[in-house]
C-alpha cells in the first residue's frame, strides 16, 4: 500500500490542508494505464505519427478516411485500457466530505471517468463523442473496433445532412470548447491548491492555466518524473508518477 510517509512533507501539507483543489491533467496521468503520451522519446504518438498529418483542421479536409482510421485505432487502444490507482485516487479524494476537487483535463480518453471522477473540463475534447463535421450533430455511430493501425477507413455518414463524422476532439489550430477554457481558468483560480499532473506544459492555451493559478498566489504542485515547461512556474515539484504519487498524496 503506498503510504504517505514517501509524499514530501511541504506536499503533504498543502495536500491536507486543501478544501478547494483543482487537478490539471495531461497524458502523463494515462501512461501507466497503457495509454502512449504525445512527446515522450520512442514511445509518445508524435515520434510514429506527424501530428499535422493527422491531428489537423486540415489534416481532415485533404484526407479525413487517414485521420478516421488514425483516430478509430486510438479509440481501440484506449478501450483497451483500465484507470489505474492514481486515477482511482483522484476519484476517491473528490468523493471526500468537503473537498471540492475539479478536474480539467487535457486527455480525450475518458479514464478519469471510468474511475469514478466527474471530470470540469474536457479542454481538448473527448475521443468518443463523435459529431458531425457538416452540421456538428452528435453521432452515435461509435468507431469500428481495429487492432493494429491501418492508413485509411472511411469514416461514417452524418444521419442529419450525409455529411462526414469526425471525432470530437480539438485539432491543431481549432479553438478550445469556450466553456472548458473558462471554467479551468476559474477553477485554478479560487482553489487552495493546484495539481499539474502529467504534461509538457507545450500546448497552448491550455499550458497557460496553471499561470492564472500563480497569478493568485495559490500553490502550484508538479507531478511529473521529468522536468517539464511546468517546472520554473509551479512552487513545488514531486519527481513521481502518477501512479505512484497520487495514492499516497490521498492516503
Ligand atoms: C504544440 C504547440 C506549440 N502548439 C500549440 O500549442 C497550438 C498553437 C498555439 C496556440 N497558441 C500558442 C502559443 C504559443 C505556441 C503555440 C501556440 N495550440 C493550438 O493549436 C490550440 C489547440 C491545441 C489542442 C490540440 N489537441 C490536442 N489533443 C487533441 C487531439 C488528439 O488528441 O489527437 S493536444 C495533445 O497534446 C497535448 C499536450 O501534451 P501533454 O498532455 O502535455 O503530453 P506530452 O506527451 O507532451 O507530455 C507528457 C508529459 O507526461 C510526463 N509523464 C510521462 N509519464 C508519466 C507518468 N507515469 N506520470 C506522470 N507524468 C508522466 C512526461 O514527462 C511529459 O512531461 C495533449 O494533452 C493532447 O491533448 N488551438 C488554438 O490555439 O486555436 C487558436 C484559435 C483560437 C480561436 C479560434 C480559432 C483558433
Ligand atoms: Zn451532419
Amino acid at each position: 500500500m503506498p503510504s504517505s510517509d514517501r509524499v514530501p512533507p511541504e506536499i503533504l501539507d498543502l495536500a491536507r490542508s486543501a478544501r478547494r483543489v483543482t487537478v490539471l491533467t495531461g497524458a502523463g496521468m494515462s501512461v501507466e494505464s497503457g495509454v502512449p503520451t504525445f512527446r515522450d522519446a520512442q514511445t509518445g504518438l508524435w515520434e510514429r505519427f506527424d501530428p499535422v498529418e493527422l491531428a489537423t483542421p486540415e489534416a481532415w479536409e485533404e484526407d479525413p478516411a487517414q485521420c478516421w482510421a488514425w483516430y478509430a485505432w486510438r479509440a481501440s487502444l484506449v478501450r483497451g485500457t483500465e484507470p489505474h490507482p492514481g486515477h482511482l485516487a483522484l476519484a476517491q479524494w473528490q468523493a471526500r466530505p468537503g473537498i471540492d476537487l475539479r478536474i480539467s483535463t487535457q486527455n480525450v480518453d475518458a479514464l478519469h471517468e471510468r474511475a469514478g471522477a466527474t471530470v470540469l473540463a474536457h479542454v481538448h475534447g473527448d475521443l468518443f463523442a463523435l459529431r458531425c463535421a457538416g452540421c456538428g450533430a452528435p453521432a452515435d455511430t461509435g468507431y469500428p473496433p481495429i487492432t493494429e493501425p491501418v492508413a485509411r477507413l472511411d469514416p461514417p455518414a452524418c444521419h442529419q445532412c450525409g455529411g462526414l463524422v469526425r471525432p470530437g476532439v480539438v485539432w491543431f489550430g481549432e479553438a478550445l470548447p469556450e466553456r472548458a477554457f473558462q471554467d479551468s481558468v476559474e477553477a485554478a483560480q479560487e482553489a487552495d491548491l493546484v495539481l499539474v499532473v502529467g504534461t509538457s506544459g507545450l500546448v497552448y492555451p491550455a499550458a497557460s492555466i496553471p499561470d492564472f493559478a500563480g497569478a493568485r498566489g495559490v500553490p502550484v504542485v508538479e507531478i511529473n518524473p521529468r522536468v517539464s515547461e511546468v517546472s520554473a512556474s509551479a512552487d513545488h515539484t514531486w519527481r513521481a508518477t502518477a501512479g505512484q504519487a497520487l495514492p499516497a498524496l490521498v492516503s
